[in-house]
């Protein structure tokens, strides 16, 4: 049932918030990202008091870029972008996946990490997205950090019957054939049928749990 997942993830979010000395959330401009961003503001009580970090590669769609813009003028909340560009020349980006997802990624995620003395890092994956993520815990200790992930129980179906809720709005690539969204050189529509990360081109070549050890999301 959706309203037991919410309750549960909503039970894990404060628990996580009551702990951290320093918490910040992911938003990507994604579908999954989203959700977990308007669950927070519920727990908070209607307004999202903990900075939002989007991490910019240059290389998103403008149609993404809107959309942030746009999350944060209708709740308010503090955005924090992180960027390495410049880091890869413009012709090798998308060419070596894993420097560049290294690079433009990684490499500022961690400097936010440091930056803003992050304790707790709430984070948008789901378990259902790939093997390699079906077996991560809600809360993920990691090196200088705790990944918080409250949406690892949701389904695809779920996270769209969850914005349909509450009426939020969402990116239009998705009603364009993008099931997710990455950067432009590597993301793609996906078939009808085909797997959710089937647009998303280092899925392809590179196992997740790789990208895991590298510090990707
Ligand atoms: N660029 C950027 N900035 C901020 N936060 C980000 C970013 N990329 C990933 N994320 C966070 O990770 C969630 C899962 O995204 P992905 O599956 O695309 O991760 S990965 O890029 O494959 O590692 C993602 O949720 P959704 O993108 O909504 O699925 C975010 O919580």
């Amino acid at each position: 049932m959706l309203t037991e997942k919410i309750e549960r993830s909503k039970e894990i979010i404060a628990a996580a918030l009551e702990q951290a000395k320093g918490a910040m959330v992911t938003f990507s401009g994604g579908k999954d990202s989203l959700v977990l961003l308007h669950l927070i503001r519920t727990v908070q009580g209607g307004k999202i008091a903990l900075p939002v970090l989007n991490i910019d590669t240059g290389v998103k769609f403008p149609e993404i870029y809107r959309f942030i813009d746009k999350m944060q003028r209708l709740w308010g909340f503090n955005l924090v972008r992180e960027n390495n560009i410049g880091a890869i020349p413009p012709e090798e980006i998308g060419r070596d996946q894993v420097q560049c997802c290294y690079r433009l990624k990684t490499v500022p995620l961690k400097r936010a990490l440091e930056k803003y003395r992050v304790s707790h890092l709430f984070t948008a994956i789901r378990r259902d997205e790939h093997p390699a993520r079906a077996g991560e815990d809600y809360i993920s200790p990691r090196e200088d950090h705790i990944r918080v992930q409250p949406l690892l129980h949701f389904t695809r179906e779920d996270i769209w019957a969850y914005i349909r809720l509450h009426h939020l709005p969402y990116c239009s690539l998705y009603d364009r054939g993008y099931v997710s969204l990455g950067c432009r050189p590597c993301t793609s529509p996906a078939g009808p049928g085909e797997a959710e990360r089937s647009g998303r081109a280092p899925a392809k070549e590179i196992a997740m749990p790789d990208l895991r050890q590298l510090g990707y999301f």
